[in-house]
């Protein structure tokens, strides 16, 4: 499981993060929403460890890794998907997969055929470089890149902005069908509420780098998301 107890984090002399609590419970996925600039991708790069944590702790099973560089923790079991993709345009869709199998604490160097046929458009593909693919299936390709290196806990950030309605229904998929398996925690940053509602156990709505609203979607109803997520 992991637990972020009053983290907080920043650019320079700004502070974003100003006291985070969250927690991401084995086998479900978590999302986390909120207006733009509010502190989402910042609170994905600080677990990561690619913005330092300045106070508080980052526990992920029982391990501290507020003080880890980003390689450490990626072996310690956590995946990233970035907003905007972050592929290798100049290489193959193959060789942007076997890069994910780099971070892989298994040893396995044979990209795994589960992940592949979760994304049949990337078997299509194997052979074309990432570059030439659309946004959408270059979003696809990095969610397989980060679920071939076999992370406990997958962070997403976005991964459906400006894609087209068909890629991102092929994306609820993958996450529902990550979810029935229940072997992988997912922290997923989501602007949708009907996205967020069909997938998520739980859910946080942050604003100026605190937590404001949480609970299951049972819990929540649509007038407490619209008052804390309109503009
Ligand atoms: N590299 C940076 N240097 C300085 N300030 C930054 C940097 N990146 C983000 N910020 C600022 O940090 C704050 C939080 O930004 P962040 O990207 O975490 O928001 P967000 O909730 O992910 O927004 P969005 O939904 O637009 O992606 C914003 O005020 C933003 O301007």
């Amino acid at each position: 499981m992991l637990r972020l107890q009053n983290v907080e984090s920043g650019y320079g002399e700004s502070r974003v993060l100003r006291g985070v609590n969250l927690e991401v419970l084995p086998g479900q996925v978590t999302c986390l929403m909120g207006r733009n600039g509010v502190g989402k991708t910042t609170l994905m790069k600080t677990l990561m460890g690619l913005l330092r944590t300045r106070a508080g702790s980052v526990h992920w099973n029982g391990r501290e890794l507020a003080s880890l560089e980003p390689a450490k923790r990626a072996k310690a079991g956590i995946g990233y998907v970035p907003q905007g993709r972050e592929i290798f345009p100049q290489l193959t869709v193959k060789e942007n997969l076997l890069l994910g199998l780099e971070m892989s604490m298994s040893g396995v160097r044979t990209f795994p055929e589960d992940v592949l046929e979760m994304f049949p458009v990337l078997a299509s593909m194997y052979g074309r470089q990432g570059g030439d693919l659309s946004g959408g299936q270059q979003q696809q390709l990095a969610f397989a890149r980060a679920l071939a290196s076999r992370p406990g806990l997958l962070l997403l950030d976005e991964p459906t902005e400006g894609i087209q309605p068909s890629i991102v229904e092929d994306i609820r998929r993958v996450i529902l069908k990550l979810k029935a398996q229940g072997t992988i925690s997912i922290l997923l940053v989501e602007q949708s509420i009907d996205f967020v509602r069909s997938a998520a156990d739980y859910i946080y709505v942050m604003d100026k780098g605190v937590m404001t609203l949480q609970g299951t979607p049972h819990d929540l109803d649509m007038s407490q998301f619209e008052y804390h997520l309109s503009v």
